[in-house]
């Protein structure tokens, strides 16, 4: 029989530290299977919000939900957590912190070893098995706490910056393990300042400035009424050549290619027309924005 998988709602999360109001009434949702990426400047409220899912924090407003229903300890006990404050033993030795975790959780002695040497293996600790925590280099001690967060086989998982301090092929490893967990039906939720990754990953953005969710949706989404990205490659052209072209954005210059940004509906020919007046026009294409790009039109350069 077809059981609905559950989902994780969050909804109208406000939450203030005196006079500073960190949430503001964040809510979104990430369904089952889904990679939910949660992008926004520091200190916008993003830890906050994860915070609040997991309950270390308390939220002054608003609610999250489980499978529709509010959030226990029962239901937390079993979401997989990477916090931003790392909360590892030191002095533990990493296979020893893995089963301890594991078996915390409620596995049998036997399966939290068999399932701490599957990710000790999963994400290139096997060298360290026996190391102390405190004596592994930090993106090491990062392998670690993801594995600390995946070990129980997490229902959710929810992951605060998990790409910090990653080598670019644990960078790969976990990437894939993302996707693998989403692929059985676990939603993913989890920040990053590297908005090319989260582009790649995601299945759904959230952007969120000063506590509040800004845009969110899929990046085909986001990109819907914010035109098109024009590369132009006139290398003779003079900075300014594009100046007050109708519709047209200067996103920035490099070796003599123009990034563009042109308005949805926007005629292109004039800017070619301008572009052929400087000399040779080598290239001239069409680009998505990437979410880079609608990030900035959304929180602006100076967040
Ligand atoms: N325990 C706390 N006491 C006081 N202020 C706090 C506390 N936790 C967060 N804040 C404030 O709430 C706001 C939101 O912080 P939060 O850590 O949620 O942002 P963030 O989006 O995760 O930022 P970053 O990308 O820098 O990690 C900030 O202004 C922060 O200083």
């Amino acid at each position: 029989m077809e059981t609905t998988r559950p989902a994780l709602e969050v909804d109208g999360i406000a939450k203030r530290y005196g006079d500073v109001v960190a949430c503001d009434g964040v809510g979104f949702t990430v369904g089952p299977g889904e990679l939910f990426g949660f992008v926004g400047g520091n200190g916008a409220g993003k830890t906050t919000t994860m915070r609040v899912v997991l309950g270390v924090v308390e939220p002054d407003a608003g609610a999250v939900r489980w499978a529709g229903a509010p959030v226990d300890r029962a239901a937390r006990r079993r979401f997989g957590y990477l916090p931003e404050e790392r909360g590892l033993y030191p002095r533990m030795r990493v296979l020893d912190h893995l089963v301890y975790l594991a078996e915390l959780h409620g596995f049998t002695t036997n399966d939290a070893h068999r399932d701490a040497e599957r990710w000790i293996t999963r994400l290139g600790l096997r060298g360290y098995r026996e190391t102390e925590v405190q004596r592994l280099s930090l993106g090491n001690q990062q392998r670690v706490q993801l594995a600390a967060a995946l070990v129980h086989d997490p229902v959710l998982l929810v992951l605060d910056e998990p790409f910090s301090g990653l080598d670019p092929q644990a960078v790969d490893v976990l990437s894939e393990v993302l996707r693998e967990r989403a692929a059985a039906g676990v939603p993913v939720l989890f920040s990053s300042h590297q908005l090319d990754l989260v582009e790649r990953l995601c299945d759904r953005v959230g952007i969120i400035r000063a506590g509040r969710l800004a845009a969110c949706g899929t990046v085909a989404e986001l990109r819907a009424g914010s035109g098109s990205t024009l590369v132009v490659d006139a290398p003779a052209a003079r900075p300014g050549w594009a100046d007050g072209l109708p519709g047209v954005t200067v996103l920035g210059v490099r070796g003599g290619r123009t990034r563009l940004r042109l308005a949805d509906g926007a005629d292109d020919q004039p800017v070619l027309a301008a572009a052929l007046a400087t000399g040779p026009v080598r290239g001239f294409t069409h680009q998505d924005p990437t979410l880079a790009e609608l990030y900035r039109d959304v929180v602006g350069t100076t967040s």
